[in-house]
């Protein structure tokens, strides 16, 4: 068995990590915490039941997390998963970071974009970005994870084999995506309370949003120029799930890119390349790790037109964390992940 810790496991991530692991044949969770919720059980205050049910929340102590854990997942906001991650790493522990602190490799534009110093540069080249779809192999090999933004999950799987490939322009690529409340975490606030999330939709972070930069870094990486492009996130008034349209402009038939990406991801057990003409919803991942999305084309416009799926909190976080550990620990990739949708 692989014992893991989960900093900040109160949060919305930690606790669907929590949800998840507890079907995994191969992990146990020796340490779970949170400052407000220390001394409290799981069971008492989120009705947990099974494996888990007794595990206690505790203050995050690294030293104590060394002795119980091999793997530490960090479930924290930006800027808070440095220090930790450099002691864990010292202690020889696998770390998971769920945050931004080890996405970027240009530490100007992190930040520049989080407004938050990052501390360890070392680290964040050591840092594999954790999209294993893409960078599987390096994961395998990894100490340290910096597992991607939920909805640049949803982009960079349809864009970057398309990039590799030269199947479309490196310009003029748009993104409109809607996100599950969830996405924001347990934060309360007006503008995520029930009234104001429940019969509206609505964007924000226009022009300005932070996962635009994480985006253009990734797809710049594989396109081998400097891709900018436009990112428009929604608020959708549901708990979870991402739905991204992607608009680019394809320099081959509709066919011949379908056919490329059926190929380039036949052996990835999240990926689902939806037969043309089908439309996803996020009903049909919710709660699986999957990625799902579909190819259309507006031949008279010249416009090929992206549909991608995912849950936020499963392929967009939680799940696609758990991939990682699998393949750094050398397990099968989908060991204890959920693929049937919680479809209603
Ligand atoms: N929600 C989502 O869909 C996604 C989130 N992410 C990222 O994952 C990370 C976690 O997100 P999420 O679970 O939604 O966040 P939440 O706000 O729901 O939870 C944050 C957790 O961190 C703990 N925490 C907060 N500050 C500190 C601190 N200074 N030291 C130690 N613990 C702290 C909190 O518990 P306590 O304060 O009691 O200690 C809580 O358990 C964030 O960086 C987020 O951007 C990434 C992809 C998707
Ligand atoms: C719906 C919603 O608010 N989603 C969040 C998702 C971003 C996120 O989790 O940001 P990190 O890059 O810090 O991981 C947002 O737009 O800020």
């Amino acid at each position: 068995m692989i014992s893991v810790a989960i900093v900040g496991a109160s949060g919305y991530t930690g606790l669907e990590l929590l949800r998840l692991l507890s079907y995994h044949p191969e992990v146990e969770v020796t340490t779970i915490t949170s400052r407000e919720l220390a001394g409290k059980c799981l069971s008492e205050v989120y009705g947990f039941s099974g494996k888990f049910a007794s595990l206690i929340f505790e203050e995050p102590d690294p030293e104590v997390i060394c002795k119980k854990a091999q793997a530490v997942f960090l479930c924290l906001p930006a800027g808070k998963s440095q220090e930790m991650a450099r002691i864990f790493l010292e202690n020889d522990l696998k770390v998971i970071d769920l945050s931004a602190d080890f996405r970027f490799k240009n530490l100007e534009v992190y930040q520049k974009t989080y407004k938050i110093e990052h501390k360890f540069p070392e680290l964040a080249q050591k840092a594999v970005y954790g999209l294993p779809e893409i960078y599987g192999e390096e994961i395998k090999e990894a100490s340290l994870i910096g597992n991607p933004g939920c909805y640049p999950t949803s982009v960079l799987i349809p864009l970057i084999p398309l990039l590799m490939e030269g199947l479309i322009e490196k310009e003029e690529i748009i993104v409109d995506s809607k996100s599950g409340t969830s996405g924001a975490g347990r934060k309360a606030e007006n503008y995520y309370s029930f009234c104001e999330v429940n019969e509206d939709f609505k964007a924000y972070k226009v022009a300005d949003h932070r996962h635009t930069p994480e985006m253009e870094e990734k797809l710049s990486q594989f396109a081998g120029t400097s891709i900018r492009l436009i990112f428009t996130p929604h608020l959708l008034p549901v708990n979870r799930g991402i739905f991204s349209t992607i608009y680019v402009k394809f320099r081959a038939s509709l066919n011949r890119v379908y056919e490329y990406l059926r190929d380039f991801y036949k052996d990835k057990p999240f990926v689902e390349v939806l037969s043309l003409g089908r439309y996803p919803r996020i009903s049909e991942v919710r709660g699986t790790n999957f990625c799902k999305f579909s190819l259309f084309e507006d031949k008279e416009r010249g416009r090929g037109i992206i549909l991608s799926v995912i849950d936020n909190l499963v392929k967009g976080a939680s799940g696609q964390a758990i991939q990682n550990l699998n393949l750094i620990m050398g397990l099968p990739e989908d060991l204890g992940l959920p693929k049937s949708p919680l479809f209603v």
